[in-house]
Formats: C-alpha cells, sequence, structure tokens
C-alpha cells in the first residue's frame, strides 16, 4: 500500500470530487459513518461522548458524527471552535447548521471565550479538532485546548490524526502540543509518521478505515513510501518449480560467530536454511565446530584458523552471497579480517550485528561496501555507524541520505522495520510484534535476507520480504507460546510455516 502525503491526500480527494463527481460532504458523510460505526462498536450508548471540533473538515467530520451518534442514543456534548479568522469550512458550516436543533444533542460554539467543561473519566472524547490540514504546530488557545483534553483520564478518539501531529515529520512537534490519542481512525490512507515510533505516544491504537476513496486516483499517484502488505510479498515470492534441485537456490557463506557466541551462527544458520538457502557454508571459528555441526548438521563449517575469534575471511568458493557479522565479536584481528574482506568484495553483503560494530571502528570502511549490500542495524548499531540520534524520525532521514550516499540498502530494525533504498523508498513492515525482542532474533533476520539474495532476488526486495517473513514468523510463534517466551529458534522454526500461508 502506498503512503502518501497530506498533500498528496488533498489531491486524490480534490479529483475524486471532480471526476466522480462526489461532493465534500458527501466524502465528510462517508467517513463519518465509518467512524461512528467504529465507535459504536466498541462503546455503549451509556458512555457520554464529548466532541471537539476544529474549523476545517475534520471539525465537520467531528460534527457529522455528533449527529450520528445522538441518532443511535448517545448523549453528546459538542464544542466547535470558530475562533480563526478564516471562519468555518462550507462542510463544516453545512454540519454545525445541521447540529443545532438535533434531540440529544448540547451544542456550543465557541467565537471568543471558553469555560473548559469538566471532561469525566467515563467521557469518550472525540478529537475533531485538526485533522491533514493542519499548517504549523498549534499555538495559544489550541495549544492550550489539547493540554486540558490530555490532562482529563476520558478515552480519546482522535479523527484521521491526533490534532497537532503531522502527516509527516514530526521532530519540531512538541510533546505536550499534541493530543494524545487512545485510539486514531485514520480516514483512507495511513499517514508516514504513523511508522516512525516516536509518535507512538500520540497515535495510541490507529486503524484506517475505508472510505473507498483510494481506488482509481490513488493508484496513479507516486510515493516514496510504500507499507509492504501479505499480498505483496505473495506477488513478489517465487513458488518453486516442480522440477528442482537444490542448486536452484543459491549458495551463501555465512560468517559468524566466536566463543561464547557460537549461538548467533546457530540462529543465523536456521534462518537460511528455513527459508530455503540451496547451500550453506558456515565460516567461523574452531571452537564453533563440534557445535555448528550438531546443532545444525544442515550447514557446512568452514573452520577459521584461530580457536576463538574469526581472523581470516577468504572464501574457498565462489558463493551467490556472503553474510557477515552475527556473533563475531570486535577483537582486532576480527575488525582486520572484516576490513580485508570488505575492501576485497564486490558483489552484494549481508552485513549485520558486530559486522556493524567492526565497520564502526573503521568508518571510512563504508565507502568500501559493495553497492547495493544490505547492512541491518537496530538503533543502537545505527548510531554507533552514523553518530547518535535524539529521535527515530532524524534516524530515518539519516538512514535516506547514507543510503544514497553509500548506495546501500539500510534495514532499520523496529516495530515497523524500515528498508530504505539509495533511490530513497522506503518500505515498511509491520508483520512483527514484541515477540520478536528477543536475544538472536536479530541473526535469524540476517540469515533469511541472504538467503533470499542466493535465491537470485534483488538486495533491496530480499530485505523487505525477508524483513516481512521474519515479522510473520514472530507472530506465529507468539500465537503459541505469547510475547514474553519466544525463542530465536522458535521465530526460525516458523520461518517456512509463514511463507506456506504467504504463498497460499
Ligand atoms: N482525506 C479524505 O479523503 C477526507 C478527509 N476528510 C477530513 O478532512 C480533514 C482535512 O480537512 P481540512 O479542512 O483540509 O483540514 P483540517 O480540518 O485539518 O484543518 C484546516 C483548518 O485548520 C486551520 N489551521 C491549520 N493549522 C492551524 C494551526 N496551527 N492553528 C490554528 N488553525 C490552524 C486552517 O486554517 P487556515 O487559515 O490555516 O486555512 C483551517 O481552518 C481530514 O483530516 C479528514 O478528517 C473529510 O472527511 C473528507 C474525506
Ligand atoms: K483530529
Amino acid at each position: 500500500m502506498k503512503i502518501f502525503t497530506s498533500a498528496q491526500i488533498r489531491s486524490i480527494e480534490n479529483a475524486v470530487i471532480e471526476k466522480e463527481g462526489v461532493t465534500s460532504i458527501e466524502l465528510v458523510e462517508r467517513a463519518a459513518s465509518a467512524i461512528t460505526w467504529e465507535i459504536m462498536s466498541r462503546w455503549r450508548p451509556s458512555r457520554p461522548m464529548m466532541v471537539f471540533a476544529g474549523p476545517g473538515n475534520n471539525g465537520a467530520d467531528a460534527l457529522a458524527v455528533a449527529r450520528m451518534l445522538a441518532d443511535e442514543g448517545y448523549t453528546v456534548t459538542v464544542l466547535l471552535f470558530n475562533v480563526t479568522d478564516r471562519g468555518l469550512s462550507d462542510a463544516c458550516r453545512h454540519y454545525r447548521d445541521e447540529l443545532t436543533n438535533v434531540p440529544g444533542v448540547s451544542f456550543t460554539e465557541i467565537t471568543n471565550d471558553f469555560n473548559p467543561p469538566v471532561i469525566t473519566r467515563d467521557a469518550i472524547v472525540i478529537d475533531g479538532l485538526f485533522g491533514s490540514g493542519l499548517k504549523e504546530p498549534l499555538k495559544g488557545g489550541f495549544k492550550s485546548l489539547v493540554d486540558y483534553i490530555n490532562s482529563s483520564n476520558a478515552t480519546i478518539v482522535s479523527i484521521d490524526m491526533p490534532s497537532g501531529m503531522f502527516g509527516e515529520w514530526n521532530e519540531a512537534t512538541l510533546s505536550r502540543d499534541v493530543v494524545h490519542a487512545t485510539l486514531t481512525l485514520a480516514i483512507e490512507f495511513p499517514r508516514l509518521s504513523f511508522f516512525i515510533q516516536d509518535n507512538a505516544e500520540f497515535l495510541g491504537e490507529w486503524k484506517v478505515l475505508d472510505i473507498k476513496l483510494a481506488s482509481n486516483e490513488s493508484r496513479g499517484e507516486q510515493s516514496p513510501y510504500y507499507l509492504l502488505e501479505k499480498k505483496d510479498v505473495k506477488r513478489i515470492l517465487r513458488q518453486r518449480p516442480e522440477f528442482c534441485s537444490k542448486a536452484d537456490f543459491g549458495s551463501m557463506l555465512l560468517v559468524a560467530g566466536c566463543y561464547g557466541m557460537i549461538g548467533a551462527s546457530q540462529m543465523a544458520a536456521l534462518g537460511a536454511l528455513r527459508s530455503g538457502i540451496g547451500r550453506l557454508t558456515v565460516h567461523g571459528p574452531r571452537c564453533g565446530f563440534i557445535p555448528m555441526q550438531t546443532s545444525v548438521p544442515e550447514a557446512m563449517f568452514h573452520a577459521d584458523q584461530h580457536d576463538i575469534v574469526i581472523t581470516d575471511i577468504s572464501p574457498k568458493h565462489e558463493y551467490d552471497v556472503v553474510a557477515l557479522g552475527p556473533g563475531i565479536g570486535t577483537h582486532d584481528y576480527t575488525v582486520r579480517a572484516v576490513e580485508n574482506f570488505i575492501n576485497m568484495s564486490t558483489n552484494p553483503l549481508v552485513i549485520d550485528a558486530d559486522g556493524l560494530n567492526c565497520i564502526a571502528q573503521r568508518p571510512n570502511l563504508l565507502e568500501h561496501v559493495p553497492p547495493m549490500s544490505v547492512i541491518t542495524p537496530h538503533a543502537g548499531e545505527f548510531d554507533r555507524l552514523f553518530g547518535p540520534h535524539t529521535s527515530h524520525e532524524s534516524r530515518l532521514k539519516t538512514a535516506v541520505e547514507k543510503s544514497a550516499y553509500y548506495s546501500i540498502i539500510i534495514l532499520l530494525k523496529g516495530r515497523y522495520t524500515s528498508v530504505v533504498r539509495p533511490d530513497g523508498k522506503i518500505y515498511f513492515i509491520g508483520s512483527g510484534c514484541q515477540a520478536l525482542a528477543t536475544p538472536g532474533s536479530g541473526d535469524v533476520l540476517t540469515g533469511i535476507v541472504g538467503s533470499f539474495i542466493a535465491q537470485g532476488y534483488t538486495p533491496d526486495l530480499a530485505a523487505a520480504i525477508g524483513a516481512y517473513i521474519h515479522g510473520m514468523a514472530g507472530t506465529l510463534a507468539a500465537e503459541n507460546d505469547g510475547t514474553f517466551g519466544v525463542l530465536a529458534t522458535d521465530v526460525a522454526r516458523n520461518i517456512s510455516k509463514a511463507i506456506r500461508d504467504i504463498l497460499n
């Protein structure tokens, strides 16, 4: 699903209005009935509804919802804030006029002073102050109003977006100047800001409501931001032909492990094998030989000359891909081996974990990482490589910049993992869950991404579908074991099941 900017959404909306002859009142009506259904499915008419409406169409949505809820027997208090010089939008005025005589609604239009009523704990606050038309961070009276709403203990439902939040970038937005919703009901499209962790506290739970706006007008519109869904992964994944051999599914060298972290080699190896690699060789220190050969007998093992750390990465054969990093540590010998290997590599690599920490010790080594390599940092590894960041948003922006500069793919792990391509395209992946926050989970992902590159997928798609399948495997594991007790080996074990579910 493409993720559009607020400006694009406005132009899609305008195109629908012009080409399909739909009026903006009809669109508000569609949005409001979807929101009303959602509210009715969650809260009974005994819960008092307090509607805060702004001057634009976000306010119009809120006023239309107020009328619909009153029709369904809810007690509704409406506060319409008509305090700006520009006055109300046409739709907002239309719904204001309609509301004044509806039984069950206590309606107040604020044009000047505002005496805030008490918001009781059992109230459902409907936040329709501002949506995608917000021009700048809230100031003055609206800022105080948001503060007053946030300091209530009520349940807060934001229409389209929490008021005060922008659909894209929010670095300059102060947390206390944005409504902190319990539930955000987005109209037709999710926004870029929904996928950035900094904004989770504003959004609460969020859900996209379909108002049949997207159909034709959005298809042609381009966007660099994309939410990867199951149907996309199904389209990308190739079914295995009936006549096939392991030679058809690529070969991978996994450079992983050191004394005390051989488990990382095991996890990454399982990730690669469970996602269908044809041939896997693990290169690691000699101490890894017995554990690897006994716990993952499907993998070949190539021993370094050193007992406990990797000192030399000189592949003896041609491999379709080399994945480097899980559990290798950052011993000087290993850093040097990584440096030499990267300097002589020409094909895309997958670099994770200590592979990235080794690079962080030789920062200009990034210049030599082969183009279209995939690096898979979590926030800490990312900051070690590219410097400290104070927000996830700034980290994502740096990822876009660095991906272009170094011509590499950056898979930044998180609740929504982002796969950033050198051309600025970002795939967001939300198939995972809390269960994936477990040791070894990242190593499994490295194995999966390497395996898909070896199987012939381009590195950007390998990273995107790899992250999706990894997330789904974690979610499947959590269905059995809950979100607390999932092991990385459980995630690995569910990879093949995730792939089967996607293909079916
Ligand atoms: N996307 C869809 O298909 C549909 C969306 N709908 C809803 O419409 C809103 C967007 O409506 P819009 O009227 O464009 O914008 P808003 O309601 O969010 O806000 C516009 C008004 O707010 C004023 N404004 C903007 N920034 C500030 C600020 N910082 N402080 C005070 N006031 C501000 C603005 O005034 P201007 O003078 O700046 O123009 C406007 O008065 C969308 O979010 C959905 O909820 C419909 O349902 C139809 C389908
Ligand atoms: K809102």
